[in-house]
């Protein structure tokens, strides 16, 4: 999004007709990012389909033409990435402006520290706020230099290693972001990285670069998950088929859930296990929702969510479950508040640093809509209603795309129209959201408010 653009709010109609047919949500964002990059530090032309065309990504495929890539769109969804192979990157003539992607912001400064380049980075006001200390400090034991904002936050100054060090490096939070920085920059290490997660984040690194020819070792071992990677391997580019996007898939999903009548299919969606708590928890609500053409194609496993509407009862769900869940909370909170019983959702706290304190706001998207939640310490306790939401409310989505969908998905299901105050920021993860919504339920249930 332009940094001054426009509010776009809309409103989902309320009650809506059910959901039906076959759909695809856009490709998987977390992979679409991590494509770009390796496509950029391998040697060759890495030919991707189903690149997810989300602003978030196209800050990426930015990025990496300033860091001297060559990325081209061939069709829709359909793109090449001329690499320039590991230490090869060249420096930006510019600052990188990462939008209000967390992501790219993180796994570059892994790129970043690896390569003796000097440069700058900044991102949105969200994207400004985030912590990026998380990076920064295991990075700067590699021989990097980093200059942030007070409490490490955007913009931040970087001066690569000129011989980086191999990093051994115990991940204080569970992130894929802070551990796929530490590898992305072990690649231009000499030497072994090793990285140590206590609860397995999700794997898109590890097999992506494996699938570039990179040795990567991992162990489940007494201390947490233990990765490994060779050091300056080759990269050789590699074809990259992008799933569907399960976390985007998750919107649609739910709706099919709380609009009575409503049975839908997802087709093609990535269905790493590292990926996939929210189904498991809707599963033990009582949902119906069935894998069909289960498949593994281009090293991720991949099926069609077929799901079919029907009453949901309250769990607890894990701690030990967040890592893969952690952006389907806020979802996952809307089908609470039509279950029956109250569900606490534990462990929470990295809520409190996406896009917005997604803890407090998904909170106040369910108090603003008649819904009785309560935070307890890191803990999200939501008092469902056993049927319909009340709805009526206006949500506040503090540039938060998550956040905007899941309240547009709340107005479908609700008693009374919801509406949000801004859009905009769907763009970053799933373009087209309104329209599949509405061409779901056979007509205009999202519409500018
Ligand atoms: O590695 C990734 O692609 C992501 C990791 C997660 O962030 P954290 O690593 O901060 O948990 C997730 O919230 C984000 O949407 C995508
Ligand atoms: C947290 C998210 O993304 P990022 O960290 O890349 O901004 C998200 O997509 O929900």
């Amino acid at each position: 999004m332009p940094h001054d653009a426009p509010l776009r709010p809309l409103r989902a109609g309320a009650p809506a007709a059910p959901l039906s047919g076959t759909h695809r949500v856009p490709g998987d964002k977390s992979i679409s990012h991590r494509a770009l990059m390796f496509g950029a530090l391998a040697i060759g032309t890495t030919e991707i389909e189903g690149l997810l065309e989300g602003e978030d990504v196209l800050r990426t495929a930015a990025a990496m033409r300033a860091l001297g890539a060559r990325v081209d769109q061939r069709g829709p969804g359909s793109w090449s990435v001329a690499g320039r192979g590991i230490g090869g990157l060249v420096e930006p003539a510019d600052i990188l402006d990462m939008g209000n992607s967390g992501t790219a912001a993180r796994l570059l400064c892994g790129l970043l520290a690896g390569h003796p380049i000097f440069s700058v980075m900044t991102g949105d006001a969200s994207l400004r706020r985030r912590p990026m200390l998380r990076v920064t400090g295991p990075l700067s034991a590699i021989g990097a230099s980093f200059w942030t904002r007070e409490g490490g936050r955007l913009p931040l100054a970087v001066r690569g290693a000129i011989d980086p060090l191999p990093l051994d490096y115990r991940l204080p939070v569970a992130s894929a972001q802070v551990k796929s920085a530490c590898l992305l920059a072990g690649l231009c290490a000499r030497g072994t990285t090793r990285v140590v997660e206590p609860e397995p984040t999700r794997d898109h690194t590890e097999n992506m670069l494996r699938h570039f020819g990179a040795t990567v070792r991992v162990e489940d071992t007494g201390e947490g998950r233990v990765i490994e990677l060779e050091g300056q391997p080759e990269l050789r580019a590699a074809p990259i088929l992008v799933p569907g996007d399960p976390s985007s898939a998750a919107f649609p999903l739910v709706a099919a859930l709380l609009v009575p009548g409503s049975h839908l299919t997802l087709a093609n969606i990535g269905l790493n296990p590292l990926r996939t708590g929210l189904f498991a928890t809707l599963r033990e609500m009582g949902a119906e929702l069935r894998v069909e053409n289960a498949r593994v194609e281009g090293g991720e496993p991949v099926g069609d969510l077929v799901v079919t509407h029907g009453p949901l009862h309250a769990v607890e769900v894990p701690p030990e479950r967040a890592p893969s869940m952690i952006d389907e909370y806020p979802i996952l909170a809307v089908a609470a508040a039509a279950a029956k019983g109250i569900t606490r959702m534990r462990g929470l706290a990295e809520l409190r640093v996406k896009e917005s304190d997604r803890l407090a706001a998904t909170a106040a998207l369910l108090a603003a809509n008649g819904i009785e939640a309560r935070i307890e310490g890191d803990d999200l306790l939501v008092q469902g209603t056993g049927g319909a939401i009340p709805g009526g409310g206006t949500v506040a989505t503090h540039m938060d795309h998550r956040l905007a969908m899941s309240a547009l998905v709340m107005g479908l299901a609700a008693r009374n129209p919801v509406a949000v105050d801004d859009a905009g920021f769907i763009e970053t993860s799933f373009p087209g959201f309104a329209a599949l919504m509405n061409r779901a339920a056979g007509g205009e249930a999202i519409v500018a408010a």
